[in-house]
């Protein structure tokens, strides 16, 4: 050793190499004259021009110099303002002769030293003797685009840089994993890694054997494992370092034949650093003991060790070995008999599986494996799509006594039973014209008129007296204003008459429809007071609208009341103004001037109501009373023999019996006690127990009758008012969309396809939809005059196509029956149009029961 440390100083003379390099250089190189000189000349000129590149650069600043830094040769990869991503490596090496002031050393890159340490959020100690080399970028690994000269440029460099990455490793081969605290040749591949140089401060010192060094090095690993815990992995301190791996590509940096007892003052063993994440470090349990690790490839121990030395932290050499060296980055604290175990747990069926199975037994059938889940789905699937519901058949149970309903009817020689509606403007007398009317006839006796006039004075209404034998609420009384219709009857000599006295008032025109659907016959009644007509009869009046319904509801002979002559001092031009303007116009509506007839009268008066007239004013008058002509009222066809449809008007429950009631007029066929009937949409039976025409008890009834009739074998809430009662053999449909032929009304803004409405049929409402502008007709001819309109507007005459939109509405269309194939549309609180059912295109699910 000494012969050779001497013939390479001799060499070497003249230079500034010391004698520590020389020792050194001949210890690494195996006491090799020729190869210790070749390795100090090189380094001689890296120094060299380390020196030359370093005079260039400019002055680094004060508060960077002064910075501390790491004790260790660390790499940190972070962005910064500058160069986003640049792989910065910083080799920190301590030396034994620096130990007072930290010196830096910057490579080519140090205008981005100040950057790149600012905010380092992990300070060093300051106590560390710390020499920092930044060492610049990455290499590149080729030009992006430019031009063929700049890519032979960089080409020439890479080579170049590559000849000097290789030279100091092979230098260093005899030291694979030390390098010298000296070397400051940042450049090589295993540089781009980091690396971490071990304090030699806290290293024995050379004079040791190489137990007591071993001993100190596994001693510092150990102490540095057990701080894992308490350290942040991202402090880089001897004290915080414990993920430490040799660099290189796993073979051991200290080898059994390592040198390591001789001069150690410039040797450091060289470990890579990796730090993990907070997930990975959750991963790892580090405080297993060694034997729970793999065992390394090759046994390994500490140079000198003896088997069976135990060092501070209870561990033997070579478990401190195997720490160190083997230990996997990562592992799941887990033994080999934990993994079979989790193994074994996957060949056993898993809970799910043993209730699915235990429930599939008890069920008799077996639920199939995932795989076979799909067929299983689609026999399902069939089974459900042949599931329906079959309602049991229903049994028309039979009269006991079979009562042939016509022949008994026509054998009676019953009086004609008609139904008329009493409409008008508000206040325009209806109510006192009919209660007059039934005064008059004698269906009210004189004790009641005179109770009610009492009354009536003592309100305040005493003008109202005949209006009170109609309207019977309390509401209405104190109103003034029929609200609902009222019902009444009498009889006369020829005729049974139901009057229906609708309510004037625009609020209540879905009530005044409801009554209208249920008539014959109309009596307009028209104020004939100076104004009181006019107003009744603009826009906003109700004359139009009550004598536009009525017609489209299937009325086609009309009586005009010209009532409150008396007001206009009885005169004949009045009557002939009102009656010229309304004639026209009941004319534009559809009704025929036979059909039409104009009595003056007086309803307070009782002038022409039932008596004719004696006042020499009203002698220009020659016409029938209003009596009169209610008689005189064509007798309406009725088919009594088809199948039974009855409009329900009201349900209630009795007193006494369980029995549910309703009212009702038949529109078409007959029944008779003890019969079955389907009640529409509900669609369930019902069984006729008993039957009243005007409060007197009969055991049948036909189509024009108002009757009362008490169901069995129903519940109440099947039954509401609107629905239908039909025979069981010819169910009513409710339909989804239909077709009708409408008339426009008076419009404030045109319909168009889409717009929303309320259809209307007696006591039926629901929310609908105008699907389709189908054609324009001619009002007279009903001829098609325009395809597809784009709107509808006030006057017009027009087929359209319908939605319902709510859930059901019995109906038929016209031509099978006058009375179900009508309907009546409103649009926010006005009549918009009305009309009569002309096909139903599709209907309800739940009718479908034909
Ligand atoms: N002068 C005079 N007043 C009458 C006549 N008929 C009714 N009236 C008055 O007109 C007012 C309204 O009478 P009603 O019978 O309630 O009128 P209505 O048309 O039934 O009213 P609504 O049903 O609420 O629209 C009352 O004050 C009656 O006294 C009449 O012939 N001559």
């Amino acid at each position: 050793m000494e012969d050779a440390v001497a013939q390479v100083k001799h060499i070497l003379r003249g230079t500034t190499v010391t004698d520590a390099q020389v020792r050194d250089a001949v210890w690494n190189y195996y006491f090799d004259v020729d190869r210790s000189v070749k390795f100090l000349r090189d380094q001689l000129k890296r120094q060299e021009s380390k020196r030359t590149n370093t005079a260039k650069k400019p002055a680094v600043p004060k508060a960077f110099r002064e910075r501390s830094l790491f004790a260790d040769t660390v790499s940190c990869r972070r962005g910064t303002g500058h160069d986003c991503n640049e792989d910065l490596r910083l080799s920190a090496r301590l030396s034994p002769s620096s130990k007072s002031q930290p010196k830096i050393h910057l490579g080519s890159s140090c205008q981005y030293g100040i950057s790149v340490f600012d905010g380092i959020p992990w300070g060093l100690p300051a106590s560390m003797n710390t020499d920092i080399t930044y060492c610049g970028r990455p290499t590149r690994m080729g030009l992006l685009g430019g031009s063929s000269k700049l890519a032979a440029l960089a080409k020439a460099r890479a080579v170049k840089r590559q000849q000097q990455s290789e030279q100091p490793q092979e230098q260093s081969e005899p030291m694979e994993g030390i390098q010298h605290a000296s070397s400051s040749t940042p450049s090589t591949a295993s540089q781009s890694r980091s690396s971490l140089v071990l304090d030699t401060s806290v290293l024995p010192s050379p004079s040791e054997s190489g137990v007591s060094i071993s001993k100190r090095l596994t001693s510092l690993l150990a102490e540095r494992s057990r701080d894992r815990g308490r350290t942040s992995a991202r402090a880089i301190s001897p004290e915080k370092q414990f993920y430490l791996r040799r660099t290189g590509s796993g073979s051991p940096s200290i080898s059994s034949h390592s040198p390591i007892n001789s001069d150690l003052s410039s040797a450091s063993a060289v470990f890579s650093e990796n730090i993990p994440s907070s997930f990975a470090t959750s991963l790892c349990d580090f405080s297993l003991p060694p034997s729970t690790f793999p065992s390394p490839a090759s046994p390994s121990s500490f140079p000198g060790a003896s088997n069976g030395d135990v060092y501070g932290n209870g561990m033997s050499a070579d478990e401190i070995w195997k720490l160190i060296t083997n230990k996997p980055f990562f592992y799941l604290p887990v033994t080999e008999t934990q993994v079979e175990e989790i193994k074994a747990n996957f060949d056993r069926p898993s809970p799910d599986d043993i209730i699915k199975e235990a429930q599939a037994t008890k069920g008799g059938t077996t639920i199939a494996a995932s795989s076979k889940k799909q067929p299983q789905r689609a026999g399902l699937e069939t089974e459900m799509k042949s599931l329906s519901i079959q309602e049991p058949a229903v049994k028309a149970s039979q009269p006991k006594q079979k009562i042939n309903v016509v022949e008994k009817f026509i054998s009676s020689h019953r009086k004609a039973h008609v139904n008329f509606v009493v409409v008008g403007h508000v206040d325009a007398g209806k109510s006192t014209l009919m209660g007059r009317l039934l005064y008059d006839v004698g269906a009210i006796d004189e004790r009641t008129i005179q109770k009610y006039k009492r009354d009536a004075n003592n309100m305040g209404k005493g003008s109202f007296a005949f209006a009170w034998v109609l309207d019977q609420s309390k509401e209405e009384r104190e109103r003034g204003v029929t609200m609902d219709v009222a019902m009444n009857s009498f009889e006369s000599s020829k005729v049974a008459f139901t009057i229906l006295d609708a309510p004037g008032h625009k609020d209540f025109v879905p009530n005044m429809i409801a009554g209208a659907s249920e008539a014959d016959f109309a009596v307009l009644v028209i104020d004939s007071s100076p104004n009181a007509f006019e107003a009744g009869f603009v826009q906003s009046g109700q004359t139009k609208e009550h004598a536009l319904l009525v017609r489209s509801l299937g009325v086609q002979r009309i009586i005009v009341a010209v009532n409150k002559v008396d007001n206009v001092n009885w005169s004949e031009f009045r009557f002939d103004e009102v009656k010229e303007i309304l004639l026209a116009f009941l004319s534009a509506a559809g009704f025929s001037e036979s059909q039409t007839t104009f009595i003056p009268c007086s309803g307070l008066c009782g002038d022409n109501i039932v008596n004719r007239s004696g006042r020499a004013e009203l002698s220009w008058y020659k016409g029938n009373t209003l009596l009169e002509e209610l008689e005189n009222l064509t007798t309406v066809e009725r088919d009594i023999g088809a199948p039974l449809r009855m409009s329900v008007t009201d349900v209630f429950k009795g007193n006494a019996s369980s029995a549910v009631n309703i009212t009702g007029r038949i529109n078409a066929g007959n029944i008779q006690v003890g019969e079955t009937v389907l009640a529409i949409p509900s669609n369930e039976t019902a069984t006729i127990k008993s039957i009243t025409i005007a409060d007197q008890p009969n055991d049948w009834a036909v189509a024009g009758d108002n009757v009362q009739v008490a169901l069995s074998n129903i519940d109440i809430v099947h039954l509401r008012a609107g629905d239908i009662l039909c025979a069981i053999s010819s169910p009513v449909k409710c339909a989804q969309t239909f077709s009708a032929r409408v008339i426009v009304f008076q419009l404030r803004i045109p319909l168009i396809k889409g717009s929303n409405i309320l259809i209307y049929r007696g006591r039926t409402t629901e929310a609908a939809r105008i699907l389709r502008l189908t054609a324009l007709l001619d009002k007279s001819t009903g001829k098609v005059t325009k395809h597809k309109p784009r709107h509808l507007v006030s006057g017009q005459s027009a087929i359209v196509e319908l939605e319902v939109m709510g859930s059901s509405f019995p109906m038929e269309t016209f031509k099978a029956s006058k009375d179900l194939g009508r309907v009546v549309l409103r649009q926010e609180g006005i009549t918009v149009a009305a009309g009569i059912v002309e096909e139903i295109l599709s209907v309800k699910n739940e009718t479908m029961n034909e």
